[in-house]
């Protein structure tokens, strides 16, 4: 489904992501793994078309994104929720889902907001609450729920447990895993090994912006070495 190849990218003149290649298949959710600074997100933000790849290449269903506007990924049916969450504090929970709505495409589940506060029901309870008063992990819930309001068909999730209560972390595995029983693809950055365990079959761990091992969880956890190495605190 998402196919990145051999991507180089950077900031100015510093190369952060060395002929990273990564893929996420059709209903698989898929870890990225790495410690701070390692280039989860600039992954993230390449594919997006954030920060362009200068080499290499990015295919999405088969069609090549890796030049493509930001905008123009997500019609392509990629949604993004960044690290920062970005709700709006002024907007209702409501008027935030509206915002993110987008026409939808052929063969894609049209989200509604009811499909979304049966998945989020603690949004369901605070619908006209606005995005400012929520918490940090019904803030999270929200930016999920508005990017689902683009009808993606692949959702990229930017360590979406960060400051996250760990009865929220529990609740946001199981959406993660409603959302993977209803056909969608995930590809999350996580430092946060408990919940990528519970949520992702497949893994990379990315150090210094290169992929330096790609395997199942069930193998890495068979892995001391590499998880000592560049995995550990
Ligand atoms: N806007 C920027 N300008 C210059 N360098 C940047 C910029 N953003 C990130 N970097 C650098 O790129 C490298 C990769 O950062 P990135 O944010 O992708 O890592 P990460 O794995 O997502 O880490 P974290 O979990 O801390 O967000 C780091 O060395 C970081 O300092």
């Amino acid at each position: 489904m998402l196919k990145v190849d051999r991507i180089n990218s950077y900031y100015g003149g510093a190369h952060i992501l060395k002929d990273l290649s990564l893929q996420v298949k059709k209903h698989e959710v898929v870890a990225l793994l790495g410690r701070n600074g390692a280039g989860k997100s600039t992954t993230m933000k390449s594919i997006m078309g954030l920060v362009p790849p200068v080499s290499g290449n990015i295919s999405f269903e088969g069609q090549n994104i890796s030049a493509m506007d930001t905008h123009l990924v997500c019609q392509q049916g990629i949604g993004y929720v960044p690290e920062d969450r970005r709700i709006f504090p002024d907007l209702t929970v409501e008027e935030n889902l509206e915002v993110g709505k987008r026409s939808v495409r052929d063969g894609v589940t049209q989200w509604a907001h009811d499909d979304l506060f049966d998945l989020f029901p603690n949004l369901a309870e605070r619908r006209n609450q606005l995005g400012g008063s929520l918490s940090g992990g019904e803030q999270q819930m929200l930016t999920i729920a508005r990017t689902l309001m683009g009808n993606p068909s692949m959702i990229l999730l930017d360590e979406p447990s960060e400051g996250i209560a760990p009865v929220i972390v529990e609740q946001l595995a199981g959406v993660i895993a409603d959302l993977k029983a209803q056909g969608l693809a995930i590809l999350l950055s996580e430092q946060n090994m408990h919940f990528a365990r519970l949520v992702s079959t497949q893994t990379y761990i990315i150090e210094q912006g290169v992929i330096r091992y790609e395997g199942s969880f069930y193998d890495l956890d068979r892995k001391p070495d590499i998880w000592k190495k560049y995995l550990a605190v």
